[in-house]
């Protein structure tokens, strides 16, 4: 896990005239997954190139666990650092086992330990190693593809994913899976994420916190709840389709709502509902059952509580316009 922070970047790219990111400073804090969310031509896929410094800003610092990144040699720094692009980026040459390899090869690893550590991230990303190790990248579908640069990007167990609108080119059915195995991939890895999206759905499904670019600055930087109950400005306001209630209590966690109990927390009921379930789910078996609120449970764990008064706040605008 490690932090990532920028200070005061900015980047002009020579001959344009305004600045592609201008003046951002923020912190990621370690082991969160943040989406970098704006229009077209806001500058997200910039401000992710920096970090692995395949752009280098005009001025202006970021950090990596508090060391300048320009202090770190630019291969060592892309070792800790998985990268995944929208076309997937996959050696058509190579099969899938010998694209997932391609960084633990460069680490020194033996043959014996790459071959496992090929199977072990094939299983992580749910595809069979024995049907698709030998496959070349033109014999999978679009979110296989997906899946291989995604377990490639894992390889080398970097401290940081940074992934380019990973999910941009894949149907609406398939992207959805997708999402759900990184929010599986991530509770149990627990990475640094920057994820890059212009869909506003994806970022509120899978943000720890949300930073909205428009025009290379960061004009919000907040968790999904805050984004959409307490948009800084219209702008944020249209971008997130704010008006629609019932498809914000859909997108939303249990878990951004919810107050959390001390682990020795008796419950006072039977009714329960998953801390990753959303707050529709949520609202539906409270209107069901009649319950004043619903213990929320992580597996076994009894993680929180959730009442009406709490869902119904998720759902309250407040904005500045
Ligand atoms: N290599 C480059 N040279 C000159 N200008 C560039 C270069 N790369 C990006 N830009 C410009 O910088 C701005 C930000 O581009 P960037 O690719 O970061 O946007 P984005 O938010 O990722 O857009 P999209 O969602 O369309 O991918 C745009 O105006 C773009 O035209």
């Amino acid at each position: 896990m490690s932090a990532i922070r920028f200070e005061e970047v900015f980047l002009k790219f020579p001959g344009v005239s305004h600045p592609a990111v201008n003046g951002c400073t923020c912190k990621i804090e370690a082991g969160q997954l943040v989406v970098i969310l704006g229009p077209s031509g806001c500058g997200k896929t910039t401000l992710l190139k920096m970090v692995n410094r395949l752009y280098e800003p005009t001025s202006g610092r970021i950090y990596l666990d508090g060391t300048d990144i320009q202090k770190i040699q630019v291969t060592q720094l892309r070792r800790q650092m998985g990268y995944v692009i929208q076309q997937s980026g996959l050696f058509p040459h190579m099969t899938v086992a010998e694209n997932i390899a391609v960084v633990p090869k460069l680490l020194g690893w033996s043959r014996v330990q790459y071959q496992a550590r090929v199977d072990e991230l094939l299983m992580l990303v749910e595809l069979s190693p024995q049907e698709y190790r030998d496959r070349y990248p033109a014999q999978l579908s679009g979110g296989q593809q997906q899946r291989v640069g995604l377990a490639r990007a894992l390889a080398g167990d970097p401290k940081v994913m940074l992934m380019d609108e990973p999910f941009g080119a894949i149907d609406a059915i398939t992207r959805q899976t997708l999402q759900d195995e990184i929010l599986r991939l991530q509770r149990q890895l627990k990475k640094t994420i920057l994820f890059v999206s212009h869909d506003v759905e994806e970022a509120l499904r899978l943000a720890d916190k949300i930073m909205i670019l428009q025009k290379g600055q960061i004009v919000q930087f907040d968790t999904p709840l805050n984004i959409l109950t307490r948009p800084a400005n219209p702008f944020i306001y249209e971008l997130m389709g704010a008006d629609d209630r019932v498809r914000q209590l859909s997108l939303l966690r249990v878990e951004t709502a919810m107050a959390s109990v001390s682990p020795d927390y008796q419950p006072q009921n039977e009714h329960t509902i998953g801390r990753y379930d959303n707050l529709r789910q949520a609202l539906s078996v409270l209107l069901r059952t009649g319950a004043q609120k619903l213990t929320v449970l992580d597996g076994e764990d009894v993680v929180g509580i959730l009442t009406l008064e709490q869902i119904r706040d998720s759902a309250r605008m407040e904005v500045n316009r």
